[in-house]
């Protein structure tokens, strides 16, 4: 059954204004991106560092929800590629999805308020239950939000584009990544000034519309291809070609040749997952090893969640850096470097970033004081008397903890100023001068001393305190600050933002060639997969499989890539590139199709769609 022509819709591309060979366009476009993630890495850069300070969480489950998290923010384009793609267009799903974002990152910012539930004003909030509810919340719209513009965000970008400017094109997935970073970088107070941008550019946009249910279209056909393969298993039925032409008795040519396009992509993205699970890792376990580092850079004092700034710097200069020169004097050098080979070396650079990252975690632990575990403790005692004192703990005696300095009981004597250390201080931050006033009454004095980051010191102020104007207060250095400068992780961050601009930016710009035309949001959704893949591996890994020495999982995860990086280049040696609109042309004109009936196909898919539901009964009007 056809239609008769006068109900053919056909979609004509609207002429679009252009500067320098650019759609204009497309100026709005970079800009909503820079705007989104920028609010986005603003978040999630102190997120771990919320969760482990604020919520008070260990390393291991602060880790866990930090992946958790941008797992479902990679995992929601599918959602989002389905809504733009079956219902709301892409325009319109970035627009209603930025809202659920906006309403995620005011939930966000207000659970961490603590004093909503601070009644006793302690500095600590009382209901640590409400503040985890909101933040979760919180952190699920923003998944939602992230969800909705993602894979949408590419794919309308690619859409400007006209046929004669696919040299434009290509440069475009560049700069699309240069923005993306850049928003990472500058995560200031002008987000909300900005964001307005992209409905600005509301009038000058090419807006396809919505293709019907492609995804539930494709899932249908799919899924009939494997029936019917079992159906005719015996081996007296002639066999075919590719599985999914058992979908031939029932589904148009041109769609299962598209799914057979998408289906050779994906396959392709399973080793992917594995570049992300260390990649991610910056944000989570690369953080929480600067905590434990010097951030004194003479000038200015870095903080651990600022170190992640790097990426962005070093993106912003090496996006550049390796289109007009690296990758060009490659191909003049008569390299083939193609797309998956890009990917490929950029996997091993990330591996290295992981040797780099535990020879780093070599050099702390040979800094840091040996904690007690979890069946042991541990205890400082500092004689004030100018004699040695001999100090015996019977493994029977108890301990007496007073709020005011501590007091141990032993069989012997009794010390007043005891302590006791179990982890390094909070975020590694005290590498400041620091005044104190000490008052009593009337009385007062003033001290002033410098501390190193994340050291421990304990002040013994004795009774004459007022009288010698605070000098006889003495400093004990219970933990030694950090000494391992935090500079030692930039080559660790130069490895990996080489391997994210080889590896990612090709990825991104691969997943958009290799799409058919109605299918570049479901390909962008698959491609963020990997990314969510990724970062559920790490939970995994963080949950489960606890090795004891922070070196050796990195370890782990850098020998882990390399595998998967073998597996990959084995996998993309067999791939054949193609270009969509050739075959489906190809197939267009086995079919009889004029090329000017291009847009057909999704009604010609709809009207099979609708002729079934005919079948069971359910009256539909087309207009
Ligand atoms: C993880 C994404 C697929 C890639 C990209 N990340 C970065 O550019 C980080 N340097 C993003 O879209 O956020």
């Amino acid at each position: 059954m056809r239609y008769p022509p006068t109900l053919l819709i056909i979609a004509t591309k609207k002429l679009t204004a252009e500067c320098c060979g650019y759609p204009i366009s497309i100026f709005f476009i970079v800009v909503n991106e820079f705007c989104e993630r920028f609010s986005y890495y603003g978040m999630r850069a102190v997120l771990v560092l919320y969760f482990r300070y604020f919520l008070l969480w260990d390393d291991d489950l602060a880790t866990s929800i930090y992946h958790a998290f941008v797992a479902l923010c990679y995992l929601t384009p599918i959602l989002g590629a389905i809504i733009a793609d079956s219902w709301l267009g892409k325009f319109k799903t970035i627009i209603y999805l930025s809202i659920v974002y906006a309403i995620g990152q005011v939930t966000m910012a207000i659970s961490t308020i603590h004093d909503i539930t601070d009644a006793n004003r302690d500095g600590t909030p009382d209901n640590f239950t409400f503040h985890i509810a909101l933040s979760m919340l919180g952190l699920i719209l923003i998944a939602l939000g992230t969800g909705g513009i993602k894979p949408c965000v590419a794919a309308f970008g690619g859409d400007q584009f006209q046929e004669h400017q696919s040299r434009q094109l290509n440069t475009f997935f560049s700069v699309f990544y240069l923005c993306i970073n850049a928003g990472s970088l500058l995560s200031t107070l002008i987000t909300p000034v900005l964001r307005v941008v992209f409905i600005a550019g509301s009038g000058m946009y090419v807006k396809t519309d919505p293709e019907g249910n492609i995804m539930w279209s494709v899932c249908k056909c799919i899924g009939f291809a494997i029936k019917n393969r079992f159906r005719h298993r015996s081996s007296s039925y002639p066999k075919r070609e590719h599985w999914m032409d058992w979908a031939n008795e029932k589904y148009d040519k041109l769609l299962i040749a598209q799914i057979k396009m998408v289906l050779k992509v994906l396959f392709l993205y399973i080793p992917l997952p594995m570049f992300w699970t260390l990649f991610d890792q910056k944000g989570s376990r690369w953080t929480l090893q600067a905590t434990t580092m010097s951030g004194d850079f003479g000038a200015f004092i870095l903080q651990p969640d600022q170190m992640q700034t790097v990426n962005p710097i070093l993106i912003l200069t090496l996006v550049p850096i390796m289109d007009r020169l690296i990758f060009p004097l490659i191909q003049k050098c008569g390299l083939n470097f193609s797309p998956l080979k890009r990917m490929t070396v950029g996997m091993l650079f990330a591996a290295m970033a992981f040797v780099s990252a535990a020879l780093v975690q070599i050099e702390i632990d040979k800094t840091l004081p040996n904690f007690p575990s979890s069946s042991e403790s541990q205890l400082k005692v500092v004689n004030t008397y100018s004699t040695t004192l001999n100090v015996t703990i019977s493994p029977n005696e108890h301990l007496l903890i007073e709020s005011f300095g501590v007091q141990l009981h032993t069989s012997k004597h009794t010390y007043s100023t005891i302590s006791y250390v179990k982890s390094k201080p909070r975020e590694g931050k005290n590498a400041i001068r620091r005044d104190f006033v000490l008052r009593h009454g009337e009385q007062w004095c003033e001290f002033s001393r410098k501390f190193g980051f994340g050291a421990s010191y304990t002040f013994l102020i004795p009774s004459t305190v007022f009288s010698d104007d605070c000098e006889s207060i003495t400093e004990v250095e219970d933990m030694k600050p950090n000494s391992v400068h935090m500079a030692l992780q930039i080559p660790q961050y130069f490895l990996i933002t080489t391997g994210e601009v080889m590896f990612s930016v090709t990825g991104l710009q691969f997943s958009y060639s290799q799409a058919p035309k109605n299918m570049k949001s479901v390909l962008q959704a698959g491609w963020l997969c990997t990314n969510a893949v990724g970062n559920i591996i790490v939970l995994i890994v963080a949950e489960l499989g606890k090795l004891p020495k922070q070196w050796a999982e990195y370890l782990l995860f850098a020998s882990l890539l390399v595998a998967v990086s073998i597996i990959f280049s084995i996998m993309a040696y067999f791939y054949t590139y193609i270009d969509p609109a050739e075959i489906e042309a190809q197939v267009r004109k086995e079919q009889g199709l004029e090329p000017e009936e291009m847009e057909k196909e999704t009604l010609e898919m709809e009207e099979k769609d609708e002729d079934q539901k005919n079948e069971q009964g359910v009256k539909q009007t087309k207009i």
